[in-house]
């Protein structure tokens, strides 16, 4: 059996007197997509924000890539592999989309703003993010703005940017917010795809992608996990219909 790229033991979080996050465990293994599933304010969310480190679990730990990372700071987790994309984009909207992926790279090579080679005439970081956007269907819009990008390119460019980064794990939060019936399709198409390069976590609330994509699903409600499984064992689950899916099963 293959080591977890990612493994989560025990982790607890509390905000006040709400737990968060409670004596949380579940792993991520080489090429697969883990879903992770559950109602409203259950703490998906929260639970990725201490995987990547913008928010520091209370006990417990994460391990990733062979090494526990509970400790170090974002950029440190991000340098180390850990790709993300956030339910708000962390875009700069006014830079072009081949310049956000640019100024990602320089930034986590630690050679950001150099005085000396202007990031716009880097040929090397200009190919290598090219080809990134390319790998996301995005080379036609290199020079558009961020902001003037639909809603799900924007989306495709954040990926890119976690590819550029070569990224050893992707966490996903609701990737398929906001997208149309075919904007949702095609990006479950590009994730299936994705998972070749680094496994993925994903957060999402669209269940037709969670089915057609996940290898093993986690049922998050408030705050534990009430079922980690295939998708057929998630469907049969009668807790989980309970909690969550109802209907959708
Ligand atoms: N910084 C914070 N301070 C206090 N409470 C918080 C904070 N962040 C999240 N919470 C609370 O923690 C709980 C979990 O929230 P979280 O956003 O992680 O849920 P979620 O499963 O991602 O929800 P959704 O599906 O709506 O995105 C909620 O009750 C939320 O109000």
């Amino acid at each position: 059996m293959a080591e977890p790229v990612l493994e989560l033991s025990d982790l607890v979080k509390n905000f006040g007197a709400l737990r968060a996050t409670d004596h949380v465990s579940i792993d991520l293994k080489p090429g697969e997509i883990h879903a992770l599933i559950g109602p409203n304010g259950a703490g998906k969310s929260t639970l990725i924000h201490q995987i990547c480190g913008t928010v520091r679990q209370d006990s417990g730990t994460i391990r990733f890539a062979g090494q526990d990372i509970g400790h170090l700071g974002v950029a440190e987790r991000s340098r180390l592999g850990l790709g993300r994309t956030f339910q708000v984009s962390s875009l700069a909207p006014e830079f072009s989309a081949l310049r956000n992926v640019m100024l990602a790279v320089q930034a986590q090579q630690g050679t950001s703003f150099g005085f000396f080679k202007p990031v716009m005439r880097d040929a090397s970081l200009i190919d290598r993010s090219m080809a990134m956007l390319k790998r996301v269907g995005l080379q036609d819009r290199a020079r558009l703005a961020a902001a003037e990008l639909s809603h799900g390119e924007r989306r495709q460019l954040e990926i890119a940017i976690a590819l550029a980064l070569n990224s050893k794990a992707f966490l996903l939060d609701e990737p398929m917010a906001g997208m149309g019936p075919e904007g949702s399709k095609s990006l479950t198409g590009f994730l299936d795809t994705l998972r070749q390069e680094a496994p993925i976590l994903l957060v999402e609330h669209d269940m037709d992608a969670v089915f057609a994509l996940a290898d093993r699903i986690s049922v998050l409600v408030y705050g534990r996990i009430i079922a980690t499984g295939t998708v057929e064992e998630i469907r049969r689950d009668p807790a989980v219909r309970a909690a969550y899916l109802g209907d959708h099963a």
